[in-house]
């Protein structure tokens, strides 16, 4: 991607469905027998790569428009390879529907990804919970059960895919299964209500207990993904970063409250509307600091692209990063645009300077790349990016939407 900088954005973009969302409940189709359509899919990698596990494992899936329909009633197939698990962390979803609708499950062990270990001990430990048996053998994860049984489950840690996981699994499960402690993130409530217009029965999504009441079968359904809080996120960093002015459209304000709440701290202006949100930029933003923290907490996945706001605003800015262990490795790519960071474990002190300037630098992950963007926006002279895959897993025509903004974007395939 090769990124003249320097020009405010102006204008309004509309935020796509969200990837986050889209990606679990493709899961949950997999415990259906009926035909699921999925409204507001954003054309990403990772969907692709979703829509190759389903398949893998005998769904039929069809794009139509903006939708996807998904019918896995013929799936028989239970296992899922070493090459998708690396290709997707989120494969692993798969687990929780598979073992619920067919008892016996392998699914390869998720090994890390650049931003981290991905352990599955808490999916583990609650399936545990639920009557289900594993052992690992040659790198892949071996779950079965007679019939999963609802029970009380304390997770640890509230994490996303655990909570995920353990709830799809539930809804298939003989009784009652509270999960306390549980992820409070809104694609876990859109989950929830993918799951219940299957005919589940699940309550309590969005706070930190959940209660599913399985049923014997799930059926078709229509859903409307909810829109991507962090595609939306990093275009009000792209408006701040550049000094412009962005209306963003097909937005839901309340799931953004973090990251608005720290813009308005850096001196941006923003204005929410019903399903839109626009900022204002202030002439130089204040530098502030960030601890990413589970939902409603600063969220990891924004962490990268306000490292990137830090590096040109005034002062100096504290960012812990508390989710994951390795999610810093756009430091060094910020630092050759002239960044002055330093890191402390998982711990990153900006100081800002005036202005960055132009490099080549290098994608590492899906959001170290949207960072990598938004410093080329903001940098004198031209950036490349390179590596630029990351960024389509997760982004739907950046570059198509960024220009509609007025930035002088173009991208060359290698
Ligand atoms: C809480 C949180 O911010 N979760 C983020 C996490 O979700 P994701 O579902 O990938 O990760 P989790 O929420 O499960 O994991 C968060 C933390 O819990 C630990 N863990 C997780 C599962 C487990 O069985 N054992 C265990 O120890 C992980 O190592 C990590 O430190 O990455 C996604 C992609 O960046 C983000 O969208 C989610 O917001
Ligand atoms: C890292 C991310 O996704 P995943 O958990 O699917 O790797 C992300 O959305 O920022």
């Amino acid at each position: 991607m090769r990124i003249k900088g320097g020009k405010p954005l102006f204008g309004e973009v509309a935020i796509s469905g969200a990837k986050n969302a889209v990606l679990p409940i493709l899961a949950a189709s997999l415990m259906s027998t009926g035909e699921c359509r999925i409204k507001d899919v954003p054309r990403l990698t990772d969907v692709q790569m979703m829509i190759e596990v389903l398949i893998t494992l005998g769904a039929q899936v069809s794009w139509e428009g903006e939708s996807l329909i998904v019918d896995a009633s013929a799936v028989e197939i239970r296992e899922v390879s070493a090459d998708l698990m690396r290709r997707m962390r989120a494969s692993n979803l798969v687990l929780g529907p598979l073992l619920s609708r067919f008892r016996k499950v392998r699914i390869s062990h998720p090994g890390g990804c650049s931003i981290g270990s991905r352990p599955m001990d808490l999916h583990l430990k609650g399936l545990q919970k639920m009557g289900a048996r594993y052992q690992e053998r040659h790198g892949f994860f071996e779950v079965e059960t007679e019939r999963l049984q609802g029970t009380e489950i304390h997770l640890d840690f509230p994490s996303v895919g655990a909570t995920e996981n353990l709830m799809m699994a539930a809804s298939l499960a003989e009784g009652t299964t509270i999960i306390r402690n549980a992820a409070k993130e809104p694609e876990i409530v859109d989950l929830q209500n993918f799951l219940n217009a299957m005919g589940a029965r699940v309550r309590g999504a969005g706070l930190d207990i959940i209660r599913i009441d399985g049923v014997e079968r799930l059926g078709g359904c229509a859903h409307q993904l909810i829109p991507d809080r962090i595609e939306a996120g990093t275009f009000m960093v792209a408006a701040t970063i550049t000094g412009g002015d962005v209306t963003l459209t097909n937005v839901i304000p309340e799931h953004l409250e973090p990251v608005t709440a720290k813009l308005r701290e850096t001196g941006a202006q923003v204005i929410e509307e019903d399903d839109r949100i626009r900022v204002i930029a202030p002439r130089r933003c204040q530098a502030v600091d960030i601890k990413t923290l589970p939902y409603p907490g600063f969220p990891t996945d924004m962490q990268a692209q306000m490292m990137a706001l830090m590096a040109v605003s005034e002062g100096t800015s504290v960012i812990s990063e508390t989710i994951f262990e390795n999610r810093f490795k756009h430091v060094d790519e910020l630092r050759r645009m002239g960044a002055n960071i330093r890191l402390e474990g998982r711990v990153g002190i900006v100081k800002g300077v005036p202005g960055l300037s132009g490099a080549v630098v290098e994608c590492t992950d899906l959001r170290a790349g949207a960072a990598l963007v938004l410093a080329g926006l903001a940098a004198e002279n031209g950036t490349t990016v390179e590596k630029i895959f990351h960024v389509d897993r997760g982004y739907d025509r950046l570059v198509e939407k960024l220009s509609g903004l007025g930035a002088r974007i173009t991208r060359e395939e290698g």
